[in-house]
């Protein structure tokens, strides 16, 4: 079923904007006030006349002449004239696509129902409204190349609520109701479309095949208005009426997506007396109440409208405006018949309705055709125009010997061919991406565009899975980050990280998980825990039952504690009065604070050398938090080789059966777009793991390079220390005087023997455990020892 529509898109015609068309009409009387009121000859004007101190006149005493000037005035006219001049053209029209409208205005019992539907009973007087309906169906039966569907509504706004007068009909399936529940409701409303046109929500539109059908429709609307008795007439309508025609046509031969819709209405206004005139009560005055109340929206919307200067024009502020929008000041012919009664009783009422007539000849409206495209007739006629061109196109590829042009959409295996090509071209491997057609131009970016998309995507998880860990093993600060430290062995990674890429077998990086008994360098500072433990193999200064210092300190304090008190862990027996971080010497009957000295050293004499140790030291830690984050990755990259690994194997587990069978006649390895692109995923992935590890390697290098310097310039420093304290405290030595073992002046050479046997017992212990569990540092290891040796030798 096509349903009706209102015009959404503006129509092709070009706007003239019309003034509404207002006609006189005057119900037959015997008793004319023929000397109050007077015709020109020309049919337009009327001349009335009151003279002064008439009886009942209620006009202003002041006035005695009015003079008014229509379109036409149709005095004592048969329905088939006022057919003539007022409906037939705009019948015609709405033929056309324009919207029309009619409207009956005027005085109860000045002939307004007989104008618009007419006397039933009578073919002769039937009114515009049967003779309209007759006139279209003609219309259309001459038109044949036109397909047409008539559709009827018929509403009544009585009490400022709408009454749909078809509601009552049983839905044939062919009607066109706007409301989802049918037309059942008791009062419909005015809703607005985006475009500002108004529509009854829920009006019964039934369609008519033919003249007789649309009558059957008015006549049943008919039976269904409201009638009240009234003084003034025994059958008096007080209600507004609006019978709606809907055109909606095609042509039947050519350009059918173009569809015209328009539409007729046909209003019976209720009568427009004063209340104090009809001497109405109870339930009759409340209805001459809405009536006067409607009609006077309606005045004030003519008045505003026919004020140019003013921007709004008060539609919503009744029913009968807000239906009849469109035909006051918007896309419609509009015509208006004044009824008057041309008696000397009703003179005053006449001087009123004349009065609106006037005002309403001041409204323009701006009407123009009503053009909708179909959208499936539309999509019919672009599919073949589509195809005529595509046939057009290999035409010219054929004559220009272009053959391997594609026009067509891509299908999916030939979107990975051009993204295996996009690929290549970002690596380089592909100098230039081959264009044939924008429509592969526009693959190609949207290829680009996936590329583009995966890779934020792999970033992004390797970013979450590196937090994840982090988060798993603490945060990269204080404690935590020196125990993670300490378990990221740097060496096992890089080893791991060159054996490990490209083979399923290969396990990941344990960070933070590696069991106690794994192999990994224990370094610094593992190695300080366990001697703080008290039961590690590695002797030092403290259990070596010498008291020992408090040895928490952070590898950047680079304050005496750190500095000297490392060396005295290592190689410096402790002297008997050492307490806490503080080193006394005796000299000239005084404490000589060995620490405070060393402090003085470093900014002073030492600065310098102080200096670059400090920035050395910076420099290290960076490099190692470098090498940390990197190994971090490393272990998420090889997390997720591991994963697409084990996805695949899982797939090709799941296909192989069918693998089997479908290559049994082949040697070919089937594989599917998901393998394939998990396939892709780990080659990027690898690729990841190949880069971390290769930069993991150079940043190793370097943080051995870094420590070098370090303990180099430690060494460096803690020796000019030693010899500058010599120098300016006579002390030979730190064992003279101090109660130590050997003494005299070779005392600072025994002291050094000392301190290299210590030295030496521990260095044997490290290096053996570190030739079992990680021979690749041994090098590393030596150099740093002997460089220290030779610092200390100095
Ligand atoms: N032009 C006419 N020729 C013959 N009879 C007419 C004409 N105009 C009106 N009448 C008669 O006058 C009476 C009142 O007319 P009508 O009911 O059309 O008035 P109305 O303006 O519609 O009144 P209301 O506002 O109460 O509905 C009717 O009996 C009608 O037949």
């Amino acid at each position: 079923m096509s349903t009706p529509r209102e015009p959404a898109t503006p129509p092709t015609s070009s706007k003239s904007a019309k003034h509404v068309k207002v006609v006189i009409r005057t119900r037959p009387t015997s008793e004319f006030a023929a000397n109050e009121i007077k015709f020109d000859a020309d049919q337009k004007s009327v001349h009335i006349h009151i003279p002064k101190g008439i009886d009942g006149g209620f006009i202003n005493n002041q006035q005695e002449n009015w003079d008014f000037r229509f379109d036409s005035i149709l005095h004592n006219a048969s329905q088939e004239k006022v057919y003539d001049d007022c409906g037939h053209q705009i019948v015609k029209s709405v033929m056309e696509g324009y919207n029309g409208t009619i409207m009956a205005y005027g005085q109860t019992g000045a002939g307004k129902t007989f104008t618009m539907t007419g006397a039933t009973e009578n073919y002769k007087h039937r009114g515009l409204i049967p003779r309209a309906i007759s006139h279209v169906f003609r219309e259309i039966a001459e038109r044949p190349q036109m397909a047409c569907t008539i559709r009827v509504s018929y509403l009544e706004i009585y009490n400022e609520q709408i009454v749909d007068l078809l509601a009552s009909l049983p839905d044939g399936g062919d009607g066109y109701n706007t409301s989802s529940s049918g037309g059942g409701d008791a009062f419909l409303a005015v809703v607005e479309d985006k475009a500002g046109v108004s529509h009854v929500k829920g009006l019964t539109m039934q369609i008519a095949n033919n003249e007789e059908e649309a009558l059957n429709l008015l006549f049943e609307g008919e039976t269904n208005r409201s009638i009240a008795e009234h003084q003034l007439n025994k059958i008096s309508t007080r209600s507004h009426c609006i019978f709606t025609i809907y055109l909606e046509s095609r042509s039947r031969v050519e350009s059918s997506e173009r569809v015209i819709s328009s539409k007729l209405n046909l209003v019976d206004l209720a009568g427009s007396e004063r209340i104090s005139k009809t001497h109405t009560q109870g339930l009759s005055l409340k209805e001459a109440m809405y009536i006067n109340k409607s009609l006077t929206f309606l005045e004030q919307v003519i008045i505003a409208l026919s004020d140019k200067k003013r921007e709004h024009i008060p539609y919503r502020q009744s029913k009968l405006t807000n239906v009849l929008r469109d035909s006051l000041g918007g896309n419609c012919n509009t015509l208006m018949i004044a009824n008057i009664w041309g008696e000397r009783d009703h003179i005053e009422e006449t001087i009123s309705t004349l009065r609106f007539a006037t005002r309403m000849m001041c409204v323009s409206n701006t009407p123009e055709i009503n053009v909708q495209f179909d959208p499936f007739a539309l999509i019919k006629k672009y599919e073949r125009e589509i195809k005529e061109l595509k046939q057009e196109l290999a035409m010219h590829d054929s004559l220009a010997n272009r053959s391997h042009v594609q026009y067509e959409s891509f299908g999916e295996g030939q979107r990975m061919e051009l993204l295996k090509s996009v690929k290549a071209f970002l690596k380089d491997e592909e100098n230039d991406l081959e264009i044939v057609s924008l429509r592969q131009v526009r693959e190609y970016f949207q290829q680009f565009k996936a590329a583009y998309k995966s890779l934020e995507q792999e970033r992004e998880d390797l970013q979450s899975s590196i937090k994840k860990m982090i988060v798993n093993n603490g945060a990269l600060t204080g404690d935590k980050l020196s125990s993670m430290h300490d378990d990221l062995d740097i060496s096992r990674q890089i080893h791991d990280a060159d054996d490990g890429v490209g083979e399923t077998e290969a396990s990941g990086f344990s960070v933070g998980l590696a069991p106690s008994n794994g192999k990994g360098l224990p370094n610094r500072n593992s190695l300080k825990k366990k001697k703080m433990g008290g039961s590690s193999m590695i002797p030092n200064a403290r259990n070596l039952g010498q008291g020992g210092l408090a040895h928490g300190e952070e590898e950047d304090e680079g304050g005496y504690d750190r500095e000297y008190s490392s060396r005295q862990d290592e190689h410096l027996p402790v002297l008997p009065n050492q307490a806490g971080a503080k080193h006394k010497f005796p000299y000239a009957g005084a404490m000589v604070s060995r620490a405070d000295e060393f402090e003085n050293y470093k900014r002073n004499k030492g600065a310098e050398v102080y200096r670059i140790l400090c920035e050395n030291k910076a420099t290290l830690k960076e490099k190692k938090k470098i090498a940390q984050v990197l190994g971090l990755q490393i272990n998420a990259s090889k997390l997720q080789i591991d994963s697409f690994k084990a996805q695949i194997e899982a797939r090709r587990g799941r296909a192989k059966p069918m693998a089997q069978e479908a290559s049994a006649s082949s040697n070919d390895i089937i594989i599917d777009e998901e393998e394939y692109a998990l396939i892709d995923k780990l080659k990027t992935i690898k690729s990841t793991y190949r880069d971390a590890v290769e930069q993991l390697k150079s940043v190793r290098a370097e943080v051995v390079y870094c420590s070098k310097l370090v303990e180099s310039v430690r060494g460096k420093l803690m020796s000019e220390f030693e010899s500058w304290f010599e120098g300016c405290f006579g002390v030979g030595g730190l064992g003279n005087g101090a109660g130590m073992g050997g003494g005299g002046d070779d005392s600072y050479g025994g002291f050094a023997e000392d301190v290299m046997d210590i030295g030496e017992k521990f260095d044997r212990l490290q290096l053996e455990k570190m030739s079992l569990e990680d021979p690749d540092s041994l090098p590393y290891y030596n150099a740093r020892k002997n460089t220290e040796r030779r610092m200390l030798r100095k």
